[in-house]
């Protein structure tokens, strides 16, 4: 059964939020969803583990249980680039042991929705990079587009590269992380006449205690056949 790769302009810009909407609307189809972050940079450690906060979020918001070492092959201590984290680990980030996590949580889940670290193309070792991962999975990619000044450039580079790869933009969120963005609607007007793929939601700004985002706030139509059994 198919998963979906959730990828960005750029670290920060709203991956997780977009990942959990994803799953929040796939479960409200009636689909057995569980999330996987592969990479994760950045931990606390809580009772002697090394918990990531995307990992957490992911699990919290799948209605499958699934293994830690599934949902979160490689996760690091420290918030940077990862093959520099895994080297400061001594360990090397294979794409094998990922691609065989991602079967496992195949067999258990209807979907499994996929949060990338950072963009695109963020090395994941000496030699691969997470463009090569979104192909070892053979996913469909969704784009999450942070709105701020430079995001058209970022985003049209992201749509480039993804395409390049024989990948498939399932389609673009814009993303409001800048509360104080000027022409808003305008840069998201000049991404909707640039993608193809279709923009599955437009968020604004939302303010801290404004809460996780729902299905509701995400137009799954564009993209669900992907996900319903034939
Ligand atoms: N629409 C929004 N309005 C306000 N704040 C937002 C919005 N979207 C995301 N944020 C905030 O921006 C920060 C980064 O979001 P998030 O963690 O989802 O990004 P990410 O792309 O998953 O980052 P990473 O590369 O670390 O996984 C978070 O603090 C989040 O709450
Ligand atoms: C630590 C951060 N939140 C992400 N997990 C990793 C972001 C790596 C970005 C690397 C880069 O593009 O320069
Ligand atoms: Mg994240």
């Amino acid at each position: 059964m198919p998963g979906i790769f959730v990828t960005g302009t750029d670290t920060g810009v709203g991956k997780t939020r977009v990942a959990v909407a994803l799953i929040e609307a796939l479960k409200a189809q009636g689909l057995r969803v569980v999330g996987m972050k592969p990479v994760a940079a950045g931990c606390d450690e809580v009772a002697g583990e090394w918990l990531n906060e995307d990992v957490a979020r992911l699990r919290a918001a799948a209605n499958v249980a699934a293994p830690m070492a599934w949902v979160n092959p490689y996760r690091f201590p420290e918030p940077i680039a990862p093959h520099i984290a895994a080297a400061r680990q001594n360990t090397r980030i294979e794409l094998a042991p990922i691609v065989a996590a991602y079967r496992e949580l195949e067999r258990l889940a209807d979907c499994v929705v996929v949060e990338g670290a950072g963009g695109f193309r963020v090395p994941l070792n000496e030699a691969e990079d997470s463009a090569d991962l979104a192909v070892a999975l053979g996913l469909p990619m969704v784009l999450v587009v942070g709105l701020r000044l430079g995001c058209l450039n970022h985003a049209l580079l992201s749509a480039e590269a993804i395409a390049a790869r024989g990948l498939t933009l399932a389609g673009w969120v814009a993303n409001g992380i800048d509360p104080i963005m000027a022409l808003r609607a305008e840069n998201v007007r000049a991404l909707r006449e640039r993608i193809a793929a279709p923009c599955l939601a437009e968020w604004p700004w939302l303010e801290k205690n404004a809460g996780e985002v729902t299905s509701a706030m995400l137009d799954l139509g564009p993209i669900l056949p992907r996900f319903v059994r034939r």
